[in-house]
């Protein structure tokens, strides 16, 4: 039974799907003070909220089974994304669920504040008729800046195209080309704030757009500039903001969200042209129980089967690339442990190289598979797909990942170096095609060997009875050899052995072979066979 705590005021008819599935038990308590909050969550394996809970590194910190935070909405800012990463906690959230409803506000917004509606509305229910007071401004033929041009900012540039407003757009990632697909134009920050007649922003609060919107940009707004803001509070600097209704440079702000909700920086309540909701943006029917919806699904999906849609600390992979790559992660982890066993200490780089067919593919989630299962022969079962980047450059490691065209005469090959010191670890595999995996590559040395659960690697001189002299130990002991692979550079040299064995042998056993005339090292390799719950998260797109 997975058990999930609700801390905020999360749509209960949205989490139909988790209060009636008999895998999952549901506490929900929108009352429990952080520290309450610290005191529980060990017990949970999901924590849902909206904005209001924090999630902070001290409560990721007390989170001992914790594997999901989910986040009924879009913005992350209140959950510590890098303390979760950290513990190996996967962040999700629900992107497209309020969209529609932050862009009607926006919409409203922006209309109320062209027109004076609240303003106005409160005089007259105060009794009062001021018609002369209360003259507003058209949005026809007006400019629209758009900062932030993602999901919201696009559906608000839609709509406002009804309007007749001509819209200017800036988004690092917006083309030419998306841009004219939409009929907007594509501008700078200096060309929005040079010609735009209302200033609307639509971006995550990050370390990049605090305070986008500060002193500097509004000295080059046009005067009488009308800002919006319906995205988070935080990315315009209120005390600029304040300074420049003051001057009368803008002529007025409709704010949804604020720098410390609900805290309001002081004076801008008293400005006549500032219009003002509680962080109303997300608070329809519709987008409540859509996000809430999205969340249970996503948990369910995350437990029942290792499927993840809307992560934000995990690569997105498509179904399709999903079911392309699913034979390479099992391969990526069994090629990861045999190279951190046969170096038998922390690696200083890692070297991945991808070729063939693979160099087409989307290999994040690879990458990280291999490096979780090198990771975790030192660092253990806190190791996860979540973290092992994240583990990896805590431990001052580097890794080099290389596409190369060449195939080694393979229709897909990876290949692993772990570099310590002056010694290295090369382990080369593919994808057989009507064979399944193997590993083609040990070092120097070419092997054709199907990777099973219990490998012995043997370096021997190359001197003749030493196959018969290994397999009479092993007989001698009960161990059947399943497949034996041996490989060499030049008749008499150096040699290797690598056996597929039906069990692990005991270190006398070991021991035995070891003390055979020619005999140079012998390791066994005990790889994983199949993934267990949590271990290979996919995510869809
Ligand atoms: N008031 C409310 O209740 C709600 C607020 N929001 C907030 O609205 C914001 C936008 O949400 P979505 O459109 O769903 O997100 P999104 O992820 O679809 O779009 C955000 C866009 O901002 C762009 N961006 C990032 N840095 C930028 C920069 N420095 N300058 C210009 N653009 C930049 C990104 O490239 C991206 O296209 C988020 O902060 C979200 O939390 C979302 C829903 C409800
Ligand atoms: O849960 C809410 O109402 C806040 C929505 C929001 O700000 C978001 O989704 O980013």
């Amino acid at each position: 039974m997975y058990k999930v705590l609700v801390t905020d005021n999360v749509n209960d008819e949205g989490l139909t799907k988790l209060y009636e599935h008999e895998h999952f038990t549901v506490d929900k308590n929108t009352e429990l003070p952080p520290k309450e909050i610290k005191e529980i969550i060990h017990q949970y394996d999901a924590l849902i909220v909206r904005n209001q809970t924090k999630v902070t590194k001290e409560i990721i910190e007390h989170a001992a089974n914790l594997k999901v935070i989910a986040r009924a909405g879009v913005g992350v800012d209140n959950i510590d994304v890098d303390a979760a990463t950290r513990k190996g906690i996967i962040v999700v959230n629900s992107p497209g669920g309020n969209t529609i409803s932050a862009t009607e506000h926006t919409l409203a917004m922006m209309l109320s504040l062209s027109r004076n509606i609240p303003q106005a509305h409160q005089s007259t229910t105060n009794g009062l008729w001021e018609r002369d007071k209360f003259k507003g401004v058209e949005l026809y033929q007006k400019t629209l800046g758009v900062i932030g041009m993602g999901k919201i900012g696009t559906e608000v540039a839609k709509r406002a195209q009804a309007f007749k407003m001509t819209i200017l757009g800036y988004d690092p990632y917006l083309t030419e080309e998306r841009a004219s697909k939409l009929g907007i134009k594509k501008a700078t920050l200096n060309e929005i704030a040079a010609a735009s007649d209302f200033i609307t922003v639509h971006t995550p609060l990050i370390k990049d757009t605090k305070h986008l919107i500060n002193e500097a940009f509004l000295a080059k707004t046009k005067k009488s500039v009308r800002l919006v803001n319906c995205a988070r509070g935080g990315l315009i600097d209120e005390h600029a903001l304040l300074a420049a209704l003051h001057s009368g440079h803008v002529a007025g702000a409709a704010l949804d969200v604020f720098e410390n909700e609900p805290k309001i920086t002081e004076g801008l309540l008293k400005q006549a042209n500032v219009i003002v909701t509680p962080h109303l943006g997300a608070s329809t029917q519709e987008a409540q129980i859509r996000v809430a919806i999205d969340v249970s699904e996503e948990i369910i999906n995350i437990f029942e089967s290792q499927s993840i849609r809307n992560a934000i600390n995990m690569p997105q992979t498509s179904g399709e690339v999903q079911g392309r790559m699913e034979p390479y992660l099992m391969l990526g982890e069994q090629v990861a442990q045999i190279g951190i066993q046969l170096l038998n200490d922390a690696p200083e780089k890692i070297d991945i190289t991808y070729a063939g067919e693979l160099i087409e593919e989307d290999t994040s989630l690879l990458t990280r598979t291999i490096i979780k299962g090198i990771l975790t022969y030192h660092l253990g079962e806190s190791v996860n797909l979540v973290n092992a980047i994240h583990l990896l450059k805590e431990q001052g490691l580097t890794y080099n990942i290389q596409k190369n065209a060449k195939n080694k005469g393979f229709s897909n090959y990876l290949e692993l170096t772990l570099h310590k010191h002056s010694k290295e670890i090369k382990v080369g595999a593919a994808i057989i095609n009507g064979f399944g995996a193997r590993i083609v590559k040990l070092n120097e040395y070419r092997i054709d060997v199907r990777p099973e659960q219990h490998l012995l690697y043997i370096k021997h001189q190359d001197i003749p009875g030493m196959i018969g002299q290994v397999g009479s130990i092993l007989g001698k002991n009960d161990t059947n050899i399943g497949t034996m692979q041996v490989g060499r550079k030049e008749i008499g040299g150096e040699a290797i052995m690598v056996l597929t064995l039906d069990k692990k042998i005991e270190q006398n056993v070991a021991d035995n072979i070891k003390s055979l005339i020619g005999m140079k090292d012998i390791q066994t390799l005990e790889l994983t066979t199949g993934y267990n719950f949590q271990d290979s998260p996919f995510i869809e797109v």
